[in-house]
């Protein structure tokens, strides 16, 4: 368990402060309560699914890109849950990382030769992609959201690599005060909170908890940073509820913890994001992201497809797709697709 950081955000008085506008060609977007996000198959449309999902806005801390750097980078998780799952998915597309020694942060992808691969800590790939440091990079949906904070700087190029599935939720202790507790409207009612003592909240997503909370009509709030072990807080006394990240949800059975009606904050899984200068000015980005989209999503499409070939006669498409259907081994296939070979017909 990782010590408390000290940090503790007063609420009352981030909701009196009048909020500042946002500066000139920066735009405010709104954070879904619940990011719904599909996969396409363009750079485009993932730029615009990635204007959807983008929480609010506030300047990032960005620095020029170095023109001399002719090198295309990409940031991989260094360590962690995503860390190996991140490497296989690349080595599953034909993208495998040569990582010659583990105890340097760099690498290369022999495949794709203008890129060098860094590993970082999550966090610090969506800092250095907004700073152009790292024009690539792969991470959790729920971190680009919380240390992106709505940048303009970011593109999620594509958002849906199908591991490191989670979402940030709200989770109350399951018997006490929050016994008849079951949803967000409940918790924000509870006379329990006042300006003098707020409702704490423990969570390492101080952005993406905080602007929840904000925009779901809590008036009384304190916020505790916390890292790791935080189902631990409220049964030692510490806080009252939890934002983290849950999966199967064993956690805060295991803590006497429960997720409320409302509270899921944000719904999460792997993501290619890039640094949209790099993608406009550095050469090459543009091309080496197309060519990772192209791979991820092959290999994403075919992920559970099945291709049959066989030399079956038939006059038709229709004929062969009709006896191929009949038999009993491949019965409950869905047909996608047929296709006429030189020697015959072939359906996939
Ligand atoms: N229980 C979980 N199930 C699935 N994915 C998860 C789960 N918890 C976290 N993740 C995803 O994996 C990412 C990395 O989580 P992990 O706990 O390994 O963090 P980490 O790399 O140790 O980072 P740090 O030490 O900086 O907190 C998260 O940002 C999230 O996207
Ligand atoms: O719903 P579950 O499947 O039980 O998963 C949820 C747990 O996974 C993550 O923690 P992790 O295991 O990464 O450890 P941490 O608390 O040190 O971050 C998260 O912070 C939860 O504690």
């Amino acid at each position: 368990m990782s010590p408390m950081l000290a940090t503790r955000l007063d609420f009352t008085a981030v909701l009196l402060s009048p909020s500042p506008s946002p500066p000139p060609g920066l735009r405010v977007r709104a954070l879904p309560a619940v990011a719904a996000r599909t996969r396409a198959s363009s750079l485009a449309p993932r730029a615009a699914a990635s204007a959807t999902a983008a929480v609010s806005a506030k300047p990032a801390a960005v620095s020029p890109l170095s023109a001399d750097r002719t090198v295309v980078r990409i940031g991989l998780p260094s360590k962690g849950r995503m860390s190996e799952q991140t490497l296989s998915l690349l080595k599953s597309c034909q993208l495998s990382v040569r990582h010659l020694n583990p105890r340097q942060y760099t690498a290369d992808i022999p495949q794709v030769p203008n890129l060098e691969v860094w590993f970082q800590r999550p966090k610090d790939i969506v800092r250095k992609l907004q700073s152009g440091d790292l024009d690539l990079g792969i991470v959790g949906f729920d971190i680009v959201s919380e240390y992106g904070q709505g940048s303009d700087d970011l593109v999620v190029v594509h958002d849906a690599l199908e591991f490191g599935h989670c979402r940030l939720s709200l989770a109350v202790p399951k018997e006490g005060i929050f016994e008849n507790i079951n949803t967000l409207e409940d918790l924000a009612n509870m006379p329990e909170w006042t300006q003098e003592r707020p409702m704490r909240v423990v969570t390492g997503f101080g952005y993406l908890g905080e602007k929840f909370l904000r925009e779901n009509g809590f008036n009384h709030v304190s916020f505790l940073a916390g890292d790791g072990a935080l189902e631990s807080y409220p049964a030692m006394g510490m806080a009252d509820v939890i934002v983290d990240l849950v999966s199967s949800g064993t956690t805060l059975r295991e803590n006497n913890l429960k997720e409320i009606d409302g509270g899921v904050i944000l719904e999460s899984q792997a993501t290619l994001v890039a640094c949209r200068r790099s993608l406009h000015k550095r050469k090459g980005v543009l091309e080496i992201t197309h060519e990772m989209l192209e791979r991820l999503e092959a290999h994403l499409t075919a992920t559970g497809e099945l291709m049959v070939t066989a030399n079956m006669r038939g006059n038709s498409a229709e004929e062969v797709a009709e006896r191929v259907l009949s038999q009993t081994s491949l019965c409950g296939l869905q047909l996608c697709d047929i296709c006429h070979l030189s020697w015959g017909l072939q359906y996939v």
